[in-house]
């Protein structure tokens, strides 16, 4: 469905001068740096796959996804997105596609949400009867009904994120880009958007490519990520694999009414010690057994084993990265 080959992008950016002479010399002779947003990468995502891309801050996800959504033409390599070229921009290819993102509105500030969806309507020239049951479905999803004829401007935040994902949707595109759509939402609005994403590709199909800096949206909705690091493709695969590869230990909490003297670096390395709860990082092949023998041999209350936490995952994917590079 997404076929990418060895893309390329690079801006030309003006280099500001520092002082005021230098910036009113540089005003005849101005200095131009090139900058490498995404440098050769390839991937491929087969139809109704969720796909999480991750990178830090300017590692040049938006930059992608841009080219992707046909907003940017790349200065090199070779996209196919659901059949077509993005940037020809063939009107077949918009009615495909939809690019969310969660720092733009495609809401008409001024007026209602609805009156948005009847502009997309005509737009994307959708058939009467379809978009009514579309937007019906859209409107229970994601509880739009009292929003629907409210100001735009006057909804709140996730308000209005659940009717952008709503305009977004109404072609019903095969192929969705969503760039940070749960951005600033607070952690019930969030979950209500992950719920909706997950179900709506359940039900539809659809293939999407979403970026997040929440980790949860990344645990909860794709198996597989991609990680990009200065403009570099770092990983492609599956979360779990990649856990396992740079993160071979789970997080083993254990509480006690009172933690007992032990010699707690024997079972693995200690995180966190306070009056009744140690949290110790063991490797995987030891955790089976080092659980057993505390609750043989200590007052356990409560015993916890879970994956490491992502965001320590990620920034050991990144350091990995940065200790290869130099
Ligand atoms: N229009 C532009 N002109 C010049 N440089 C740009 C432009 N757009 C992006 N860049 C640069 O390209 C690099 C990648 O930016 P991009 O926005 O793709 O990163 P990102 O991974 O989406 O970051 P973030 O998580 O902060 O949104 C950055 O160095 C950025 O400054």
């Amino acid at each position: 469905m997404i076929e990418v080959q060895h893309l390329h992008k690079s801006f030309r950016v003006h280099v500001r001068q520092a002082g005021w002479l230098d910036a009113v010399r540089h005003l005849w002779k101005r200095q131009y740096q090139v900058v490498e947003a995404v440098k050769d990468i390839s991937f491929t995502i087969p139809k109704g796959e969720i796909v999480g891309f991750l990178g830090p801050n300017g590692a040049g996800k938006t930059t992608t996804m841009k080219m992707l959504a046909g907003l940017l033409h790349p200065t090199s390599g070779k996209m196919s997105v659901g059949g077509f070229v993005p940037f020809e921009q063939r009107p077949e290819f918009k009615k495909m596609m939809s690019l969310v993102m969660g720092q733009k509105s495609q809401l008409i500030w001024d007026i209602p949400p609805m009156e948005t969806f009847l502009v997309n309507k005509a737009i994307y020239e959708i058939d009467d009867r379809i978009f009514r049951r579309t937007l019906d479905e859209l409107v229970e999803l994601l509880e739009l009904q009292p929003l629907l004829t409210k100001q735009t401007r006057s909804l709140s935040l996730g308000q209005r994120m659940r009717c952008e994902l709503a305009a977004a949707l109404l072609h019903r595109p095969a192929i969705l880009f969503l760039d940070e759509p749960t951005i600033g939402l607070d952690v019930h609005t969030q979950e209500k958007v992950r719920r909706f994403i997950a179900e709506y590709n359940r039900e539809h199909q659809t293939t999407i490519l979403l970026t997040s800096h929440y980790m949860g949206d990344v645990t909860a909705l794709c198996d597989r990520i991609m990680i990009i690091n200065y403009g570099q493709l770092i990983y492609d695969g599956e979360l779990s694999v990649l856990t396992e590869k740079l993160a071979p230990y789970k997080r083993l909490e254990v509480r006690f009414s009172e933690v007992p003297n032990a010699r707690w670096e024997d079972y693995g390395e200690v995180a966190e010690i306070e009056d009744s709860r140690v949290v110790l990082r063991v490797n995987r092949e030891r955790v089976a057994e080092v659980s057993a023998h505390f609750l043989q041999h200590f007052h356990v209350h409560d015993i916890n084993i879970q994956d490491p936490p992502m965001e320590e995952v990620i920034t050991r994917a990144f350091q990995e990265e940065l200790s290869h590079g130099s």
